[in-house]
């Protein structure tokens, strides 16, 4: 296995005067997938959104190449991709102009991503007027549009049906096998083959 890109040394993380984990270190090379699991409460969303630099570590260093991972966060922020709980969606926009709104951002082909989560027939749809589900595949179409090499998921299959976990399989698969990693937190089975499990 090659080496670890990504290492968390001694993390902690206060959320409103409490101590969600501390003492957590994990490293993670390039092809690989974590995937966070623990109950409710457990820290994982916590520790997505400060691996995305969203907020701070109380302890602990966080290095990407042996370099300080957060020093640089536009650095760090071009590298990563975070999908959250929230969708992060445009409403009145269409699900194509949703897409081309980040494409602008990173460069990619907005056709390609459309497909890549069986978007197509309701690309001219606005946001709004989507299901739950088709919410959240559009979401998760923003991951196929320019490669990051770090990709935060944050309970990514979520209201999707089983056809649309699977269409993740390739997804995540091209993502890794190009040299991508994966963290995700999740309570339910996704895609990821020999994925390493960080229980909080
Ligand atoms: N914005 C916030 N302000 C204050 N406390 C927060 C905030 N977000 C989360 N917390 C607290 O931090 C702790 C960890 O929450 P977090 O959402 O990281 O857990 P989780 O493991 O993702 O849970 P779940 O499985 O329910 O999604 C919880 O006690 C929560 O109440």
């Amino acid at each position: 296995m090659e080496a670890a890109l990504l290492e968390a040394r001694e993390l902690a993380c206060w959320r409103s005067e409490r101590l969600v984990f501390a003492g957590l270190s994990f490293a993670v090379s390039p092809g690989e997938a974590l995937l966070l699991t623990g109950a409710n409460g457990a820290g994982k969303s916590s520790l997505l959104r400060l691996l995305a630099g969203l907020i701070p570590a109380a302890e602990g260093s966080l290095a990407w190449d042996g370099a300080d991972c957060l020093a640089d966060l536009p650095a760090h922020g071009a590298r990563t991709r975070y999908i959250g709980h929230q969708d992060a969606l445009k409403p009145a926009l269409t699900a194509r102009e949703n897409l081309s709104f980040f494409a602008r951002l990173w460069g990619g082909e907005v056709a390609a991503a459309l497909e890549a989560l069986d978007l197509t027939p309701l690309a001219e749809l606005p946001a709004r007027v989507l299901s739950s589900g088709q919410k959240r595949r559009l979401a998760l179409a923003r991951l196929a549009l320019a490669p990051a090499r770090l990709w935060l998921l944050d309970e990514p299959s979520v209201g999707l049906d089983a056809a649309s976990v699977a269409r993740l399989g390739p997804l995540f698969a091209a993502h890794r096998a190009a040299g991508g990693m994966i963290l995700a937190a999740t309570h339910l089975p996704l895609p990821l083959p020999d994925a390493r499990e960080l229980r909080l």
